[in-house]
């Protein structure tokens, strides 16, 4: 049996609180499209409370409290909540498949990254204790500087709704690695496991105020949380017209934020591959997650030569992904979230065959399903370069085709785009594949495969699909702030100013 969504209120200063305007939003599955319970749809009154508590929690005990604890302190909690998303795992990812609709396989992936991106993290918080004090080399022996790294302050977090728990966790956990104390704002059409992760904060006894779950619409909840001035710093996983508003929002009170916005990757597919092989990751790269991930490779460069065996078999494949209600064992592709980006994706498809591209598959609502929100993976052939199809992300399972001829054409047309996520590269010969990794402008390129991810490794993208990097490394930096501390260690006057002459 499918758990039932639980009941939750905001999560605030380590309480459980009603939304002040009593407000709540409906959560429905999109497979089913029912009404499977509802969250709390918080506003204005109920972010400030949110910063407010965020604010005391990083400032008490003049940081003794959190943010100047050691990360070796920190790191507890991280594993603590790795080891309750784990033990909890099965249940997370039947709520996760229910509220947004991805294959329950998918799901359960997802939380085990979830519990993965918490305990590496943690021991990134255990290696700042080690890295706290940097000096650096000067060239006067009068002087000494050392680096410190310092949390950045109060974050706030906007996140989407595609991997709802997953993109949370990809800045909750470095945030709070670091020293942060955080308003986590998931999006309102998932919000279920990011209230599930305010429960295993309170169960594992994260101090009160660290983590704070304020759940509600982009513009009554995200808006005021991305233009308060308490809040040192946004991160933001997002459309690229949100990113926009968001950066506006923060540069009137010159506050950081990074942004990792939409894409439309290309995957190039040269002729000397194994056909068998480069369509399974032609198809994951585009109908993985319903094609709704910001690297979704969803536009493929394919070699002429190749084109007509190659499509024909992506074709007959593709008709054969298993399409049901996620929770269904074996199921490949679910629902997309919401109506209204079913709709969006099926108006995507009809401008495309409007534009005379060829429809080699799918296009329309699986005959079996008469209910829910779903859309047949779907590839067009022959996309022409000016076309929406091209050029606009769909997030939604259509793949958009071209051929081409040489390896610099290739290159350019993966180029010719806004965005400049991820691209992917599939070829036996490695040089080219080298070659290629290091043209495509992307943040992300994949070499014979596409979409795979690890925390280990940066995450992000260059040109409009925003800046900063999550993941690895770099994600931790982005919470940081470094502080130089500067000492004059001679015994000596400093003499700059004659000394008056005695009196
Ligand atoms: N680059 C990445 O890593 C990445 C990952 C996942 C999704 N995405 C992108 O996210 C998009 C789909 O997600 P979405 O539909 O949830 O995006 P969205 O921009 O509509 O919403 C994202 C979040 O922003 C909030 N929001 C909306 N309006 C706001 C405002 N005015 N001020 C502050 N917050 C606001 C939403 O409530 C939600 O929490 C796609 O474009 C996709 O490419 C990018
Ligand atoms: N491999 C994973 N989990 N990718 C997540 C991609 C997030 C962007 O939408
Ligand atoms: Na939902």
């Amino acid at each position: 049996m499918a758990p039932a969504i639980p009941s939750r209120l905001l999560y605030i200063g380590g309480q459980w609180r009603a939304p002040d305007l009593g407000g709540q939003i409906a959560v429905i599955n999109p497979a089913t499209e029912d009404t499977i319970g509802y969250i709390p749809a918080a506003t204005a009154a109920d972010v400030d409370l949110a910063v407010k508590a965020a604010r005391e929690a990083f400032t008490k005990d003049n940081g003794k409290y959190w943010a100047r604890t050691t990360g070796k302190y920190r790191a507890k909690f991280l594993r603590a909540i790795a080891a309750e998303v784990t033990a909890r795992k099965s249940e997370l990812a039947e709520l996760e498949a229910m509220d947004c609709g991805k294959p329950l396989d998918e799901a359960a992936w997802d939380m085990d990254d979830v519990a993965g991106c918490f305990d590496y993290y943690a021991g990134l918080a255990e290696g700042l204790d080690a890295k706290g004090h940097l000096s650096v080399e000067l060239p006067m022996d009068t002087f000494k500087t050392n680096v410190l790294k310092e949390p950045i302050g109060v974050v706030g977090l906007i996140t989407p709704w595609n991997y709802p728990l997953l993109m949370s966790t990809w800045k909750v956990a470095p945030a709070l690695a670091a020293g942060c104390t955080a308003i986590l704002k998931p999006s309102e059409l998932a919000s279920v496991t990011c209230l599930e992760l305010a429960s295993i904060a309170a169960k594992v006894g994260l101090p009160a105020g660290v983590l704070n779950v304020v759940t509600g619409l982009g513009k009554d909840a995200g808006a005021p949380l991305s233009k308060h001035p308490g809040v040192d710093k946004v991160a933001f996983t997002g459309s690229t017209a949100t990113g926009k508003s968001i950066m506006g929002a923060a540069a009137e009170i010159i506050k950081p934020v990074t942004l990792e916005l939409g894409g439309k990757s290309a995957i190039i597919v040269f002729d000397d591959v194994d056909i068998e092989k480069a369509v399974e990751w032609t198809m994951f790269g585009v109908f993985w997650t319903n094609g709704q991930i910001c690297s979704a490779t969803s536009r493929l460069l394919l070699q002429e030569n190749i084109a007509s065996v190659f499509l024909e078999r992506l074709a007959e494949w593709t008709k054969t992904i298993k399409i049901s209600n996620p929770l269904e064992p074996g199921c490949r592709l679910g629902p997309v979230v919401s109506e209204g980006q079913y709709k969006k994706v099926m108006k995507y498809i009809s401008t495309a065959q409007e534009e005379g591209a060829t429809l080699l598959c799918g296009g329309k609502r699986p005959e079996h399903l008469s209910k829910g929100y779903f859309v047949e993976p779907t590839v067009f052939a022959n996309v022409r370069p000016s076309s929406q199809i091209w050029k606009e992300e769909v997030f939604g399972p259509v793949l958009a085709v071209r051929t081409f001829r040489t390896e610099e054409e290739a290159i350019k047309l993966a180029n010719d785009s806004e965005y400049g996520l991820a691209g992917a590269v599939i070829s036996t010969d490695e040089e080219r594949c080298q070659r290629v990794a290091e043209l495509l402008q992307a943040g992300i390129v994949w070499i014979n495969c596409a979409q795979p991810t690890f925390t280990q490794a940066p995450w992000g993208g260059t040109k409009r699909s925003g800046f900063g990097r999550e993941l690895g490394e770099w994600g931790l930096e982005n919470y940081l702030s470094v502080k130089q501390v500067t000492k004059y260690i001679s015994e000596e006057q400093w003499g700059w100013y004659p000394r008056p002459s005695k009196m």
